[in-house]
């Protein structure tokens, strides 16, 4: 009933103008399901291989359609995603790129949904699933590879993790947003934004986590519920030569372990990713082991969706969150088995947008069909509101 009956692909613009590959589904029966993929900036050494989309796209032609067209149904999803494994045949979707790959594996999904007649949420996750909500991570301040001459640490994020709904969460980071942006407007601070919508002052780190800290309880006052705020530290796209380099502050293993494990303690927060290089899982395990109880210690560039290197990382107690990205892996498939895998092991899972995205919402259904108890997808901008307005709709049961 859901044979796949056309594959079509494009090149469209992403968020940061660049193109990205955006793909489209037919079915026999006329399902239709269209997706695109992102695109990461700080990106992880060991995330599958995104082309360049016209190689991408030209790959995908030849080798992976004429495998689906005819032949896979869009409702089994595994079957989509073996098929395109096969056809691409590497370990990292080097030949016909992650970036084709996902946008095919998102947009079969969505077809499948369409022939439904469910929601994209209910289809992956199933009759039981789609009532909790995930906790939205909102990138308040950021710089790193998001902004140029802006914060060393990537991103701050506001974690309303008392917000009674996920409505009051999204409104609670978008005010967050904006009364950093008054206060930086008091201070005569110029602020451009960063690639996903965040503030991007020329300050540094420790002012930013007094601005962040001020805005954070300023909200929090006025909407009566818990707001905390979080961290992506991207370290590894700081760490050169065994040392951790932020700006002017230059860290050995040791010292930045101490200087994380001091900052959950003085601004109690809720949430540190990447606090160390992507192949440092002992250190990570002596972070865990030292603040796991207060705060999420998630790995991103360290797992990079990748159900070998959670499982490495299981094993040594590394951290205890991940961040999901579909497109870091390639396929759907293979991200719900890193979220069985976190799942099983008392893993806490953060699904997650990429800095380059497009108006796609599939990420939104994704954290409401496995119950993740946290999103990171921005605040503010067209291409993160897409995926917030996304939860509120799925919450009010409006689609
Ligand atoms: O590091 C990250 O977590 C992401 C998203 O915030 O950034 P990028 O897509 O550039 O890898
Ligand atoms: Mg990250």
């Amino acid at each position: 009933m859901t044979r796949i009956e056309t594959v079509r692909l494009r090149a469209v613009l992403d968020s940061r103008g660049n193109k990205t590959v955006e793909a489209d589904v037919l079915t026999e029966s006329g399902g239709f399901g269209r997706a695109a993929a992102p695109s990461g900036a700080s990106t992880g050494e060991y995330e599958a291989i995104e082309l360049p989309v016209n190689e991408s796209i030209a790959a995908a032609r030849e080798h992976a359609v004429p495998r689906l067209e005819g032949r896979v149904y869009a409702g089994d999803q595994r079957a989509v995603d073996d098929t395109l494994r096969a056809a691409d045949g590497t370990e990292d979707f080097s030949e016909i790129g992650a970036n084709s790959a996902v946008a095919i594996s998102m947009a079969a999904a969505r077809a499948g949904a369409d022939v439904l007649g469910a929601p994209l949420y209910q289809h992956l996750g199933g009759a039981f699933r789609g009532g909790n909500f995930p906790i939205p991570l909102g990138n308040v301040v950021g710089g790193g590879e998001h902004a140029q001459e802006a914060t060393a640490i990537q991103e701050f994020l506001s974690a309303p993790v008392g917000a009674p709904s996920v409505k009051d969460a999204v409104f609670a980071n978008a005010q967050v947003h904006g009364e950093i942006g008054s206060l930086l407007e008091e201070r005569d601070t110029p602020a451009a934004k960063g690639d996903e919508g965040a503030w991007a002052p020329s300050i540094s780190d420790a002012d930013a986590f007094e601005l962040v800290e001020e805005a954070v309880e300023t909200v929090e006052d006025d909407v009566g519920f818990e707001i905390k705020f979080g961290l992506d530290m991207a370290a590894a796209e700081t760490f050169e030569d065994g040392e951790y380099v932020y700006g002017d502050e230059v860290r050995s293993t040791e010292e930045q372990i101490d200087y994380v494990a001091g900052l959950v303690e003085e601004y109690d927060l809720a949430y540190v990713e990447d606090p160390l290089d992507e192949d440092a899982y002992e250190a990570f395990a002596e972070l865990t082991d030292r603040v796991g109880e207060q705060t999420l210690i998630c790995g991103d560039d360290l797992f990079v969706t990748n159900v070998e290197r959670l499982q490495e990382g299981i094993d040594v107690d590394a951290a205890n969150s991940i961040l999901i990205k579909p497109n870091q892996i390639g396929t759907l498939s293979d991200a719900f088995d890193a979220i069985e895998l976190a799942t099983r092991n008392g893993y806490e899972t953060v699904v997650s947008h990429r800095s380059g995205e497009t108006e796609d919402t599939t990420i939104a259904h994704l954290a409401v069909a496995t119950d993740a108890p946290f999103i990171k997808t921005g605040a503010v901008g067209g291409e993160r509101t897409a995926k917030l307005n996304e939860l509120i709709r799925i919450a009010d049961e409006a689609l």
